[in-house]
């Protein structure tokens, strides 16, 4: 029998008078994945993660998590869940391990303080008041509370927001130990080398719909115009250089010595390797240079669509 999913929604609708913040969206993520939820500036990540914390109701559609009814049942559902919520308030005259103890109150957890305090990096700073907190500090808290009772499943909004390179990196490897034991975790985040690191898959939002859901090699093969490809021949002649630059979707073809720097902008690479072996020039090898993410998440996220 397949088990349950992690997180469901099932043709979820959100309606704020006439804005449509989420459109029919239908999104599962399966037990155990690591599921990053990426767009851009009003997208509705954070609309679809109110949702599923039952703290909005949909318009249409229906929305489950850990098989829980997120309308019906979103207490219980609480007990389960880790949740890191952007810009979470906290309460400035609680110290931060008094944070902890209110957490592992709320869901009957007895965690053990001072390693918690120390894996997200703040146990020096424990015994201070929460209102004393930089920034960066009180993202870790939050995310210590979000870790209280070894949750099911992790919901984290921009988990990294404040944090700096090293706290970036500590979080993420908090993650990776946390999917190890068996949670499932789904990230909203901006900042793409975050998920990239960590995800197994990637969902994009764009004005409420969801539109590429894939790993992110998956979403690179989709997205492959403007790619450069670099092919060694062994000599490089004027035939290779008109047959590559007559190909549909090429858009510049560079030489220098034996190599050959073509700009596919559609183009496919087979069909370059192809004609170039037609002129009867031997390919020794090719690379790919791949787009950066940032490229990838504006090919989908851009309004006039999959145009870098
Ligand atoms: N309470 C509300 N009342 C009216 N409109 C809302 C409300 N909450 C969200 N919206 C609208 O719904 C759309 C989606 O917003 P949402 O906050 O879910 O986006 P987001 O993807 O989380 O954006 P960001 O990355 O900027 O946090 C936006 O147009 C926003 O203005």
């Amino acid at each position: 029998m397949p088990s349950t999913p992690a997180i469901e929604f099932d043709s979820i609708s959100k309606q704020f008078g006439d804005v449509t913040a989420l459109h029919d969206l239908d999104l599962t993520v399966e037990e155990g994945e690591i599921y990053g939820f990426l767009g851009p500036n009003g997208a509705g990540k954070s609309t679809a993660i109110n949702i599923l914390l039952g703290f909005l109701p949909p318009t249409d559609g229906q929305a489950t998590v850990l098989g829980y009814g997120t309308q019906t049942e979103s207490t219980t559902l609480r007990q389960h869940l880790g949740v890191l919520p952007e810009g979470y308030q906290v309460y400035g005259r609680l110290t931060g391990r008094e944070h902890l103890e209110v957490a592992a109150e709320s869901k009957g957890a007895t965690p053990e303080y001072d390693r918690l305090l120390d894996r997200v990096g703040i146990r020096e700073a424990a015994d201070r008041k929460a209102g004393t907190y930089s920034k960066g500090m009180t993202q870790r808290l939050v995310f210590g509370m979000a870790l209280v009772g070894e949750p099911d499943l992790l919901i984290l909004d921009e988990p990294s927001s404040g944090l700096d390179p090293n706290g970036a990196k500590e979080m993420r490897e908090i993650i990776l130990e946390e999917n190890d034991r068996g949670t499932t975790v789904f990230f909203s985040s901006h900042i793409l080398s975050q998920v990239e690191a960590v995800c197994d898959r990637v969902g994009i939002l764009r004005a409420g719909s969801l539109i590429a859901e894939d790993s992110i090699q998956g979403l690179r093969q989709t997205v492959d115009t403007g790619d450069v490809l670099t092919v060694s021949l062994d000599s490089v002649t004027d035939d290779c250089v008109t047959a590559v630059e007559t190909l549909d979707g090429v858009s510049d073809v560079q030489t220098e010595r034996r190599e050959l720097t073509v700009t596919l902008d559609g183009g496919s690479k087979t069909a370059v390797l192809q004609a170039l072996e037609s002129t009867g020039a031997e390919v020794r090898d090719f690379s790919t240079e791949e787009k950066s993410l940032e490229e990838l998440f504006t090919a989908y996220t851009e309004p006039e669509g999959r145009s870098a």
